[in-house]
């Protein structure tokens, strides 16, 4: 459960949702605007806390709170990216790698990564030198980085075109079948339909299962 107030206005962005994701699964989440998608998210990387209920983890990550995680275990892509905008796109995507000191081991597959998102040869531009459907490539290779534990994604494709929509699908669902847990929040029904199991959020309520 979780509520927001604005005023005399109480919002309760999420009621009564309960779901796992496990080691090895992509569930898309799915649901209209203002459904409580990047509330849920919120509340799962630990910049939100519930006010009733609770998130656990389990495997490696029992027992920690979420915001205790480093990329290694939990990386996310923000709706809204949160591209450092001192760094260049290369640096970005190294971030998670320089904060663990695996910078050197890390850089072939920041190569790869940028390569398979057609970005690579942007790696010496600022942010604000991108366009904001590359600047998202961007944001998805650096939570990728470090094949994390646990990948959260707030409509990773929302800027892309088809065909980059799918590169950036193929290495998240490529993440899922290397053992992560990915819960992807989605408007693109190409990504329901490569994700194990969706599931529709609306008016802060989750079921099983797409939209009908
Ligand atoms: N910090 C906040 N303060 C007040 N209300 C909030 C806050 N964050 C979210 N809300 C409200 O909670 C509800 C759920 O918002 P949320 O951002 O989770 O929706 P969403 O499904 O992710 O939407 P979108 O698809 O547009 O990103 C909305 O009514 C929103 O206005």
């Amino acid at each position: 459960m979780k509520r927001f107030t604005r005023g005399a206005e109480t919002v309760t962005a999420l009621d009564g949702v309960d779901l796992r994701v496990r080691a090895g699964e992509f569930v898309a989440l799915v649901g209209p605007s203002g459904s409580g998608k990047s509330t849920l998210l919120a509340l799962l990387c630990g910049w939100e806390t519930a006010d009733a209920g609770s998130v656990t983890y389990g495997g490696a990550l029992a027992g920690r709170r979420a915001d205790t995680f480093g990329w290694p275990e939990l990386a996310l892509v923000p709706q809204a990216l949160g591209l450092l905008a001192d760094l260049d796109l290369a640096d970005n995507v190294l971030l998670p790698a320089r904060l663990t000191g695996a910078l050197a081991a890390s850089r072939p597959r920041a190569g790869e990564l940028m390569e398979a998102f057609g970005i690579d040869h942007l790696a010496a531009r600022a942010p604000h030198q991108a366009s904001l459907g590359e600047q998202q490539r961007v944001a998805v290779a650096r939570a990728l980085l470090l094949g994390p534990a646990v990948l959260l994604a707030d409509e990773p494709t929302a800027h892309q075109d088809r065909g980059h929509a799918d590169l950036l699908l193929d290495e998240v669902v490529g993440q899922a079948r290397a053992g992560s847990a990915v819960l992807v929040a989605t408007h693109d029904e190409v990504a329901w339909g490569r994700a194990d199991r969706v599931l529709s959020m609306r008016d802060g309520r989750l079921t099983e299962g797409a939209p009908r």
